[in-house]
């Protein structure tokens, strides 16, 4: 396996997560580490663990044992501040889309004129100009996705986990998002995504993770995975059969 490690700034390394509830094994990963320079798509079936093992490597579940580490230190506020992260259902202020914006830079103690400056160039970014002025949570689900990824940049992260930002999207709204997360990408923020979407990760992937039953069960760079699974039930999920 290719050691994504040396090519990137920064690294991310989960050992020895698990988690369990109930007598149940919901997440068991051994080793992953995250540092390729393009994104990394996690992709398995529903209740593989993708979206488990997101919020361990941003900190907000802590695991049963093991840790989660960025550049070599633990996951504390400092690390944490340097992360963002999207979920599937984002919850917008009950502000202008402008005004979300507003809030994230803010809290960075942008000065007013900064913040203007910079809520213009978000917007852009994410063909969302004609919407400053309306109530964010009049958008339809596809902007209001656009914008939820939009603060999140807004921060600055070095890195940016994503969690299915576009299960509830159609293809034209779909295709928008995975542009914005590209120019990200491109730009050198670190993109770590979950989704079942075999042919988003096509698209979007640098590295695949493969999750099944809560384990890693297939990782490398996304070429090698998609096409030339060595796992089994790797080569079936991915050729359309049914795996649960
Ligand atoms: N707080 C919890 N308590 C008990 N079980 C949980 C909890 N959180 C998650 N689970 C279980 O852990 C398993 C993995 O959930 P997770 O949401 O990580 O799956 P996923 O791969 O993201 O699936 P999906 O694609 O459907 O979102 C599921 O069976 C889920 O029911």
């Amino acid at each position: 396996m290719r050691d994504l490690v040396e090519e990137s700034g920064l690294m991310i390394e989960a050992q020895g997560l698990r988690i369990a509830r109930g007598g149940q094994r919901l997440l068991d990963v051994a080793h992953l580490r995250l540092g390729g320079p393009g994104p990394t798509v996690i992709l398995g079936p529903n209740g593989a663990g993708k979206s488990l093992l997101l919020r361990c490597l941003h900190g907000l579940i802590g695991a049963d044992v093991g840790a989660v580490r960025q550049n070599g230190r633990p996951l504390d506020g400092d690390e944490r501040a340097r992360q963002a992260m999207v979920f599937q259902r984002p919850v917008m202020l009950r502000r202008s889309v402008a005004g979300n914006l507003d809030f994230v830079l803010r809290r960075r103690g942008l000065a007013r004129r900064q913040r203007q400056d910079r809520i213009a160039d978000l917007l852009a970014e994410g063909g969302l100009q004609s919407r400053g002025g309306q109530s964010a949570r009049s958008l339809s689900v596809g902007e209001a996705q656009r914008l939820a990824i939009l603060r999140a940049l807004a921060t600055e992260p070095e890195v940016l986990f994503l969690d299915e930002p576009t299960s509830a999207l159609d293809p034209g709204a779909t295709q928008a998002i995975e542009a914005l997360v590209l120019r990200a990408s491109t730009r050198g923020v670190r993109i770590v995504m979950v989704t079942h979407d075999i042919g988003q990760a096509r698209r979007l992937a640098a590295d695949v993770v493969v999750m099944m039953g809560g384990q890693v069960v297939e990782q490398g760079p996304a070429a090698q995975v998609l096409d030339d699974p060595a796992n089994g039930a790797v080569r079936r999920f991915l050729a359309g059969e049914l795996i649960f």
